[in-house]
């Protein structure tokens, strides 16, 4: 269903004041030629009539030779930002940067958020970011959840189908999503709604079997034979099953680089109103799928960069792998139970 510009202004003029834009705060809108430009006209509109000093910056679009498809979070690492550094200053300058490029897993974001700058990202299409509009509903059961994941020390993930995950945590932050980008420093996406951290480097052990229905991001696809992943010392050393498997192994043999294979972040959804079914109805070109990482309860899962939280994994191969039905367990207590989140009480819906 379409969103009409007005509609699209009204929400990012509800963002934004979320996000503490009003006229002591300077906002850059950073763009590139494949920007949704409805998404940039409405975040300009809707910042200037908050009474903020709104510029745009934009960047010549950056292609990797060896990058295939259109999903910005499929290669990973260097952007249109990469060695700009008169752009950087730019953009470090504001107190918010609207990002309708996409500078995710890149060492020039956490650079930027470094210096107190804040960050929201929006490329979904409008009907994606209407559907999960951010509320402070929303950022009350991440930030409950969050209450727990920062101190857990461990994570176990099980499932029916045979998963068995185990990774000791603490080595990296947590990091939360909920779409409102309202703290010094602090990236978010909107749309979301979960959290997650990084495995300490060489703890993640176990197997992950992704079964029928498992979403695989950037292909799109659900899985439709059961993959098996088997994993230990923090690394993906085997992939097998039926044609998924053959596929998902290609895929990460391409880029000939052994980090691709390391374990990214992990953690699960709270977004009720992203759904496990919105994947089948769009283009594999509409956007990133943030239903698939966001959807209440999943176990998200992914490999590749760390670089977001100061790792050393630059690899360009990041997948986002979101499963259903897991247990997930920290320190032995279970915050989801087959799909369903349990706790704490105050993260859950319902
Ligand atoms: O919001 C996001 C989007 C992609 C990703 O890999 C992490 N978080
Ligand atoms: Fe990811």
């Amino acid at each position: 269903m379409p969103v009409s510009d007005r509609e699209l202004t009204q929400m990012f003029e509800h963002v934004l004041k979320l996000s503490k834009v009003d006229e002591t705060q300077s906002v850059a809108v950073l763009k590139s030629h494949y920007s949704n430009q409805r998404i940039v006209d409405a975040a300009m509109d809707a910042a200037q009539r908050l009474g903020a000093k709104v510029y745009g910056v934009e960047l010549p679009s950056f292609n990797h030779p060896k990058a295939m498809g259109n999903d910005m979070t499929a290669y990973c690492g260097d952007t249109a930002l990469t060695g700009n550094i008169a752009a950087q200053r730019a953009l470090e300058a504001a107190d918010l940067i609207v990002d309708t490029m996409m500078l995710l897993h890149s060492p020039e974001q956490e650079q930027i958020l470094k210096t107190g700058t804040r960050m929201l990202l929006a490329v979904e299409p409008p009907e994606v970011l209407a559907r999960m509009l951010p509320s402070l509903e929303d950022k009350a059961r991440v930030l409950a959840a969050e209450e727990v994941l920062k101190k857990a020390g461990s994570i176990r993930v099980l499932s029916k189908s045979g998963t068995d995950f185990s990774a000791r945590l603490g080595q990296y932050p947590t990091v939360t999503e909920f779409g409102i980008a309202d703290e010094p420093g602090r990236w978010d996406h909107w749309p979301s709604g979960f959290l997650f951290s990084w495995p300490n480097e060489g703890t993640a052990e176990g197997t992950l079997v992704l079964d029928v229905g498992e979403m695989l991001l950037p292909f799109k696809t659900y899985v439709r034979e059961k993959v098996t992943l088997e994993i230990s010392e923090g690394f993906v050393r085997r992939i097998h099953g039926g044609f998924d498997a053959e596929y998902l192994r290609d895929y990460m043999k391409y880029f000939n680089d052994p980090e691709v294979y390391g374990i990214s972040h992990i953690g699960w959804g709270l977004q009720p109103r992203a759904q496990w079914t919105a994947m089948g109805l769009h283009d594999k070109n509409d956007g990133m799928c943030m239903d698939a990482r966001a959807f209440y309860g999943n176990f998200l899962f992914s490999t590749g960069p760390n670089t977001e939280v100061g790792g050393s994994r630059k690899t360009p191969c990041h997948m986002d792998i979101a499963m259903r039905n897991c247990d997930v367990l920290l320190d032995g207590e279970a915050v989801v139970l087959a799909g369903d989140v349990v706790a704490p009480e105050a993260s859950r819906v319902g």
